[in-house]
């Protein structure tokens, strides 16, 4: 399904500013089409010897009236394509958030953020100079030209000479068609490799702690110019070209000009043309050159834009993966149990499955235990649930209805996901724990961070639950960031927690102390947990092993452990582990 694009929604919106405008220019135009006529009469007056001081008075004020009406009609216009410009790039940037905030998370795994950002900035500015500088010049300059051009045909001036001095102008458009494309695909050169530095650029902030702790400052700073060098070399190809265009297009009005001065003054001299058809002719001409020039730029500017458009285009028809099924129900995970059979799934582009014929039934206020080797599929059977890939038909179903017919908001709502590096915003730390219930009250914020035990270092800070996150909460320890995300989770008080090794930052008496609130608060509610340290999921009422996508061992922790398997080595491992801390 294609979608209307960017500019039809906005066209619609506001073709009656653009009418308005187009006549205020026509208005202007013909106004001002009168100027070389009374200069021409001017002229001719003063020639015959019949001008006196009434006269000069009232050509003057014919030229002020003129001037200003031209100004205030042409000024108006201008203003409103102006405006409606910047309405254009409000509109587009709210469209393309709503836009890229739909798109599944796959699209976002293959195309990095700086060329969203790219989008954001320098498309959507492109595009509106084309349709608002662009269309305002275009507007001004047509209806000037067809204004000169019938002012010149109304007066007595021969039409030869209008030809013969017009003639060099009718090359403009050839060479606009000519040199238009080349600009057209040297401009999208350098979008895309502003795109580019956008994306390195991200990247490597977004890195630079790491980059710091190894010391490559260098190689980074030689990788970020080798992208600005691009852009550098790709910016002046295109600013080469644009500068021929815009270099033959004043020529080719100078040669006009040429041949207007020389015809039509041996015109005047043999006394085929008056003195003051001269002046008017060769003041015609000179008013032709703005307007061809002016459309020249435009062109210019229309065709830098076009790939830019174009771009916008492209993206506003990309679906998001996952879509609402038309009649969709909503989900009830309070009552319903969660039913896993068969499920297989393979990311897109992938050689193997993630996950592997699991079969697994959740019911209601079970606590899951998962574990399994990194990279086993995890958090890949939770990204299932939450349906950020959806699962092949039927292989989950929340009571008798396969997951895919519920409503993605009634889902996600029930479901209090906790990753195991929650993304903190730049804002207060209140703000960031109530992220998923805007409208909790204070005590419910405390309370849920008393039960992820951060309340007490958020007490400990100068501004109490007021106090700001940098960027991703840089000012919290890893420990901190993780409780902080925690409690988000908690505040859900949501019918199914996930707990995706929500925990691994944390020490293990906090560990411990979190995972028996967790067995307190949640109890008649569903609880997966994701851990690596087996302690965590002792309590659980099912565990799962994975490993390579399969399910290889399920039990209670002491069924597991009189088994012998995975888990039965690991909690050796881990046993041995602690017992070494402990000094025994
Ligand atoms: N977006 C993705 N696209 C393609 N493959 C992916 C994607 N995400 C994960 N995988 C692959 O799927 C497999 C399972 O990954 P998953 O993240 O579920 O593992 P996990 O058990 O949660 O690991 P960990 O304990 O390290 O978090 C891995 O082989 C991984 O490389």
């Amino acid at each position: 399904m294609k979608s209307e694009g960017v500019l039809k929604p906005y066209f619609k919106q506001t073709w009656h500013i653009y009418l308005a405008s187009a006549t205020l220019h026509a208005a202007a135009s013909v106004v001002f089409a009168y100027f070389p006529k009374v200069l021409g009469e001017f002229t001719d007056k003063l020639k015959s010897g019949e001008l006196g001081t009434h006269d000069v008075v009232h050509f003057s004020l014919m030229l002020v009236l003129i001037g200003l009406g031209y100004a205030l009609l042409g000024g108006y216009g201008q203003y409103l394509v102006m405006y409606v410009g910047r309405v254009f790039e409000y509109m587009t940037r709210r469209r393309l958030f709503s836009h890229f905030s739909n798109l599944s998370e796959h699209y976002y795994s293959k195309n990095g953020v700086g060329k969203m950002l790219n989008y954001f900035m320098n498309d959507v500015t492109g595009v509106r100079e084309a349709i608002s500088m662009g269309i305002n010049q275009t507007a001004m300059a047509s209806m000037l030209l067809i204004s000169c051009v019938g002012a010149m045909i109304l007066s007595d001036i021969p039409l030869y000479l209008i030809a013969a001095s017009v003639g060099p102008l009718v090359f403009i458009p050839w060479i606009v068609i000519k040199i238009g494309p080349v600009i057209r695909q040297r401009s999208r050169k350098v979008q895309e490799s502003l795109g580019t530095m956008t994306e390195t650029a991200e990247e490597q902030f977004g890195g630079i702690r790491v980059t710091k702790k190894f010391a490559v400052e260098p190689i980074m700073i030689k990788r970020f110019g080798a992208k600005v060098d691009q852009i550098k070399t790709n910016q002046l190809s295109l600013v080469r070209i644009s500068s021929l265009f815009q270099a033959t297009v004043p020529f080719l009005g100078n040669l006009s000009l040429i041949v207007s001065l020389a015809y039509g003054g041996y015109l005047t001299i043999k006394g085929d043309l008056s003195l003051g058809n001269f002046v008017a002719l060769t003041l015609y001409v000179r008013m032709l050159m703005n307007p061809l020039q002016q459309i020249g730029n435009v062109i210019n500017t229309v065709q830098r834009s076009r790939a830019s458009l174009q771009r916008l285009n492209e993206l506003m028809d990309v679906q998001p993966d996952i879509v609402e099924a038309e009649h969709a129900k909503e989900a009830n995970l309070a009552q319903n149990p969660i039913r896993i059979s068969d499920l297989t799934f393979s990311y897109p582009d992938a050689a193997q499955p993630a996950l592997s014929d699991l079969d697994l039934v959740i019911q209601p206020g079970m606590t899951i235990g998962v574990v399994g080797r990194t990279g086993s599929g995890k958090t890949t059977l939770v990204k299932q649930l939450l349906r950020v890939y959806d699962p092949p038909a039927d292989a989950i179903k929340i009571g008798n209805t396969d997951i895919r017919e519920v409503t993605l908001e009634s889902l996600r709502n029930q479901i209090a996901y906790v990753p195991q590096d929650g993304f903190l915003f730049s804002t207060t730390i209140a703000e960031n724990i109530a992220f998923a219930r805007r409208k909790a009250a204070q005590g419910e914020i405390e309370s849920a961070a008393k039960q992820a035990r951060i309340y007490d270092n958020i007490s400990e800070f100068p501004e109490g639950f007021k106090t700001k996150l940098g960027e991703r909460g840089i000012t919290l320890s890893g420990g901190q960031r993780q409780r902080t995300s925690l409690a988000r989770g908690f505040i859900m008080r949501a019918p199914l927690m996930i707990l995706d090794d929500s925990v691994s930052a944390v020490d293990a008496v906090t560990e411990s102390e979190i995972i028996h609130t967790i067995q307190q608060e949640r109890q008649g509610k569903t609880t997966i947990i994701i851990a690596h340290r087996l302690s965590a999921l002792k309590h659980a009422d099912l565990i799962i092993v994975l490993d390579e996508g399969r399910i290889v061992q399920r039990g209670k922790h002491e069924e597991l452990l009189a088994e012998s398997g995975p888990y039965a080595e690991l909690h050796a491992i881990q046993e041995e582990g602690s017992q070494h801390a402990d000094g025994h």
